[in-house]
């Protein structure tokens, strides 16, 4: 069901024409969510021959970049994801230069290609979106949320459809046992409360994502967020809280205040990779104590001396989360393994391609 109440306006990008609803008039650079951090890497750049614009949506066809009086399309080759600012090079926008991220949310690309799919760049705060119902998964959730760590973003639980559980209580219970360091919120997206419920995160200048498998309520809370429907929803069937996939790519909006917000289509699969860091920072307390082991390299499986079997055997550990933050280490070693020699492969196979065009030019070819 596509519901918009007003078809001439934007439903993503930034209006560069309207006025800001709140006194300051902020820039469309500011509007777009330019901060500091990206001003200092630009210092003595050209910025007419390079202006900086956001990347505001990902499609196969390629990105949609907005600037200063810029709206445009940048074919697919260009390294970068939503939310990224690049210095757009009007001759060869596929040369743009990306500039250096504050964060970046990525997984293992689904299928074998051995590749990372870039999902948010830049972004402030990611709402971990799930549901008071089947679509809730400790090991899903864990997932999203070392990711998060590993992107150096700060990650908030949003529980939704409390309205239609009896009971919501075990649901808040479980979420907010993963991380002492993580926000649990409770909200019917659907209610006029979720907006100031989000309000404490909406910042202006900050860009917050929306994360989560399909059916969980994230268009829902965009339009909540924007007091009109901008995204699309759809029904889903409740009872086994399978959703039909609405939001297709990836798309940012920008509230009034300055604070953008990033819809993503969801994601079922989120493998590890490159994730190391975000996985130790979540299971902080665990790798505490595997650094507490007899043998450095200890699979925490049988050998003596191992810290972790000690404190489960004591019952100070679940064994069930042990295994957890087990399989995710493993999964993220090998994934990342595969990657770099993904890379090492490529490099070799350009040097290869390098040498053979020399060859050929010598023997005049
Ligand atoms: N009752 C109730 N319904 C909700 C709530 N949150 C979402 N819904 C409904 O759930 C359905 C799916 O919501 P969407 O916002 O489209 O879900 P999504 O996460 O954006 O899904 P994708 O775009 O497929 O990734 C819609 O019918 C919403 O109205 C809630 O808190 N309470
Ligand atoms: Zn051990």
């Amino acid at each position: 069901m596509t519901t918009r109440d007003d078809p001439q306006a934007p439903v993503s990008g930034v209006d560069q024409s309207a006025p800001d609803q709140h006194g300051a008039e902020l820039s469309v650079l500011e509007k777009l969510g330019w901060q500091p951090f990206f001003a200092d890497q630009v210092v003595g750049e050209d910025l007419e021959q390079t202006p900086p614009v956001r990347v505001v949506e990902a499609h196969r066809s390629g990105l949609r970049v907005q600037g200063d009086g810029i709206d445009q399309l940048v074919p697919p080759k260009l390294a970068a994801t939503v939310g990224d600012w690049v210095l757009l090079d009007r001759v060869l926008p596929t040369s743009s230069r990306v500039l250096e991220r504050k964060s970046l949310f990525k997984r293992r690309a689904p299928g074998h290609d051995r590749s990372i799919q870039l999902i948010a760049a830049n972004t402030d705060t990611s709402f971990i979106v799930t549901s008071c119902n089947p679509d809730f998964n400790l090991a899903r959730l864990e997932r999203y949320l070392a990711l998060a760590f590993e992107a150096e973003v700060t990650p908030v639980i949003l529980l939704t459809k409390p309205d239609l559980c009896d009971d919501p209580a075990p649901y808040v219970e479980q979420a907010q046992s993963i991380s002492l360091r993580v926000p649990v919120v409770l909200l019917n997206a659907k209610s006029d409360s979720a907006k100031d419920q989000l309000a404490p995160w909406c910042k202006p200048g900050d860009t917050l994502v929306f994360l989560g498998t399909s059916g969980v309520g994230k268009s829902t809370l965009v339009n909540a967020l924007f007091g009109r429907d901008t995204a699309e929803t759809a029904e889903i069937r409740e009872d086994d809280a399978r959703g039909r996939h609405t939001t297709r790519h990836r798309q940012m909006r920008f509230l009034p205040n300055g604070c953008a917000v990033m819809d993503t289509p969801g994601m079922r699969e989120l493998q590890m990779a490159e994730a190391e860091a975000g996985i130790a920072d979540l299971f902080e307390d665990l790798t505490d104590l595997a650094g507490q082991c007899k043998f450095r390299n200890c699979k925490h499986e049988n050998e003596p001396g191992c810290a972790l079997i000690a404190a489960r055997t004591r019952g100070d550990l679940d064994p069930v989360r042990l295994e957890r933050w087990r399989k995710l280490v493993v999964e993220d070693r090998s994934n990342t393994a595969s990657l770099a020699e993904r890379k090492r492969g490529g490099k070799a196979l350009r040097k290869t391609i390098r040498s053979m065009k020399k060859l050929n030019k010598k023997l005049g070819r």
